[in-house]
């Protein structure tokens, strides 16, 4: 299957773009976000079309730029934090080498990380609602279309790519 050579899903600010920018770059292939296409195509932030026109809305337009960067996309893929709550997402991710980036169950350092880089839509307010319950919620989504899982606690950026498997390994293995 010709696509993307990795897709990284992930919780918001788990490093999803620091880390997928690393191994574009050293492998000379190009880095690609569904968020910055989002964004690109609508000319509006995340921020204001989830005000503007809703989740619901939002999704949707997600579910078809992730339709879309599948198949236009040879390089490295980030999806935006809550693309697999799409249920035709999961399955056009099925056989693709996705990577799980994880972050600590107690949210404490990815939320510290979101804290460095203000602007986005979720989570804001009470770290606990905003980001622990809904990477609780997505974390089976995750595992299930993932051939693996990292763990991106205590690890630098350039050790979170180091931990993802040249060829992802099956589903379920973890580093
Ligand atoms: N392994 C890491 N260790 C420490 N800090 C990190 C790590 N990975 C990313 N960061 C920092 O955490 C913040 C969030 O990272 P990043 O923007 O890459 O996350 P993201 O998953 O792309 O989030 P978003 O939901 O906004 O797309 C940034 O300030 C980044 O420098
Ligand atoms: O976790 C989420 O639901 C989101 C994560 C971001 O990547 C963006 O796609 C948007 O802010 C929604
Ligand atoms: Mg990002």
């Amino acid at each position: 299957m010709s696509g993307p050579l990795v897709v990284l899903v992930g919780p918001t600010g788990v490093g999803r773009s620091t880390v997928g920018r690393l191994p574009a770059e050293r492998l000379g292939v190009s880095y690609r976000d569904t968020d910055d296409d989002i964004v690109a195509e609508r000319g509006r932030t995340i921020a204001e079309i989830f005000a503007d026109e809703g989740e619901a809305a939002f999704r949707a337009i997600e579910a078809r730029a992730v339709a879309r960067a599948l198949a236009g996309h040879d390089g490295v893929l980030a999806l935006g934090g809550g693309a697999v709550l799409d249920p035709r997402t999961r399955a056009l991710l099925s056989g693709r080498p996705v990577v799980f980036l994880d972050a600590d169950a107690d949210a404490g350092e990815a939320v510290r990380r979101i804290g460095r880089t203000p602007g986005r839509p979720l989570p804001a307010g009470d770290p606990h609602r905003r980001w622990r319950a809904p990477a609780g919620a997505r974390r089976p989504l995750r595992t299930e279309v993932a051939r693996a899982v990292v763990d991106t606690s205590g690890r630098s950026p350039v050790g979170v790519v180091e931990a993802v498997p040249a060829a992802p390994a099956p589903r379920g293995v973890r580093s």
